[in-house]
């Protein structure tokens, strides 16, 4: 029996990451979306191509064997899908899994085989799988949760790797960076083994390598893009170009590094080698990646356990320096009413109606007795003192 895949998420990721390696691995992919483009695109293209892209040039693959349902409109159908698939994963965005868990929910809910379904959620954000299952459960009847884990097993995963906005040309065909990280943890499956993805670095305890990942690639990209905005730059390239900025983005690294190397088991100087990559990595002019898609989704980006506010909160904890990041917070803020993005508008309402104190609350979702808290009020106050 051929092994099946259902991906929610037809995006970027979904179609030149999760997509490829588990077309790799002899899965069938069935996309779930409720963009009638991307549904109609996959349903009557029967291939596409991912170009991989690295200093060393391109090497493309063509994807085949997926099919493509539209859950807006064919619920049933996907939850007949996830009843007979081996794996579901997911990448939607970290505030759309309320969206995907109760056709997920009634999916599982209808499994009878005696594997249970292999659930991985594929976010920047730490613990995408478990959020994902908290509200899976949510949408599950009292008496059908004790018996979930027979039908399906939830695993947290750190994906890395940039796909950039795609030209508008490109159809279903993704530009991506040869580059990729896939770290999911094994220990959910238990007796049943996890799924046979041969891209996938399977390992037991994930925190170090989401918090590395989140704290040094989203940490350093959302830096160079937040800051590279402010400086009227156009792609994450451009602004690495900048002295000044790329400067930034280092003392920013070197910060959440101290945090890193204090709290898992990873050398300075292996995480400065990691540093380094990363540097390399998103200053790479092949991508054309933009300031406003890394820096999209501010409020999401400026949270409590996000790529900003997450370290900076453990440093003041630990007594470790977080300055730089302040500097990045403070960018951050100024990210406001930047075209199509609806979280960047609802920034500047916020600064605009709340005092700093409160703004500083709703936005980094910090308590007041925080050791960081004072720090970030002045940089919000400061800021929204330059709109008066
Ligand atoms: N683009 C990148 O370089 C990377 C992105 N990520 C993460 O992957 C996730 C997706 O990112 P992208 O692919 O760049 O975004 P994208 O916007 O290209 O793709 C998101 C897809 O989700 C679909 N979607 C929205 N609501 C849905 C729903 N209710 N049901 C099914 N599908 C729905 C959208 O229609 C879209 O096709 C995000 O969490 C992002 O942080 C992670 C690593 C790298
Ligand atoms: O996808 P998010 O969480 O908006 O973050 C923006 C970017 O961060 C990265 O995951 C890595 O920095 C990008 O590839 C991604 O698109």
């Amino acid at each position: 029996m051929e092994k099946k895949a259902i991906h929610f998420g037809g995006g970027n990721i979904g179609r030149g990451f999760v997509a490829e390696f588990l077309h790799a691995a002899g899965f069938e992919v069935v996309f779930v979306d409720v963009m009638d483009s991307i549904i109609n695109s996959l349903q009557t293209t029967k291939s596409y191509q991912v170009t991989e892209v690295s200093d060393e040039g391109e090497s493309t693959k063509t994807i085949t064997n997926y099919r493509a349902i539209n859950s807006k409109t064919h619920e049933a159908d996907v939850i007949k899908e996830i009843s007979t698939a081996d794996v579901v994963t997911c990448a939607v965005g970290p505030n759309i899994l309320k969206f995907i868990a109760p056709v997920i929910a009634k999916g599982i809910d209808a499994r009878k085989g005696p594997t249970p379904l292999a659930v991985i959620a594929c976010e920047n954000a730490i613990g995408a799988t478990d959020t994902l299952h908290g509200f899976i459960k949510e949408n599950t009847a009292q008496d059908r949760l004790e018996s979930m884990p027979d039908r399906a097993r939830f695993a947290n995963s750190a994906i890395d790797r940039i796909v950039p906005a795609q030209a508008a040309d490109s159809g279903l065909n993704v530009r991506i960076e040869k580059f990729y990280e896939w770290a999911v943890e094994s220990t959910p499956f238990g007796e049943h083994g996890h799924p046979d993805i041969p891209a996938i670095h399977w390992v037991s305890n994930l925190e170090p390598y989401i918090e590395r990942k989140l704290f040094t690639v989203n940490t350093g990209h959302a830096t160079a893009a937040y800051y590279g905005y402010n400086a009227g730059k156009k792609t994450i390239a451009e602004a690495l170009h900048d002295s000044r900025i790329r400067d930034i983005v280092r003392a920013v690294l070197q910060e959440t590094a101290s945090l890193i190397v204090d709290k898992h088991e990873i050398s300075a100087a292996e995480q400065q080698e990691y540093v380094e990559t990363i540097i390399a990595r998103i200053s790479n002019h092949y991508l054309e990646d933009s300031v406003e898609r890394v820096g999209r989704a501010p409020m999401r980006k400026l949270s409590r356990k996000e790529r900003f506010i997450g370290p900076a909160a453990q440093l003041a904890e630990r007594g470790g320096k977080f300055e730089s990041l302040l500097g990045s917070v403070e960018m951050a803020l100024r990210f406001q009413n930047v075209e199509g993005d609806d979280e960047s508008v609802e920034l500047a309402k916020v600064l605009k109606e709340n005092s700093p104190a409160d703004a500083t609350v709703q936005l980094t979702g910090l308590d007041r007795d925080h050791p960081l808290f004072p720090h970030v009020v002045k940089v919000v106050d400061g800021v929204q003192s330059e709109a008066k």
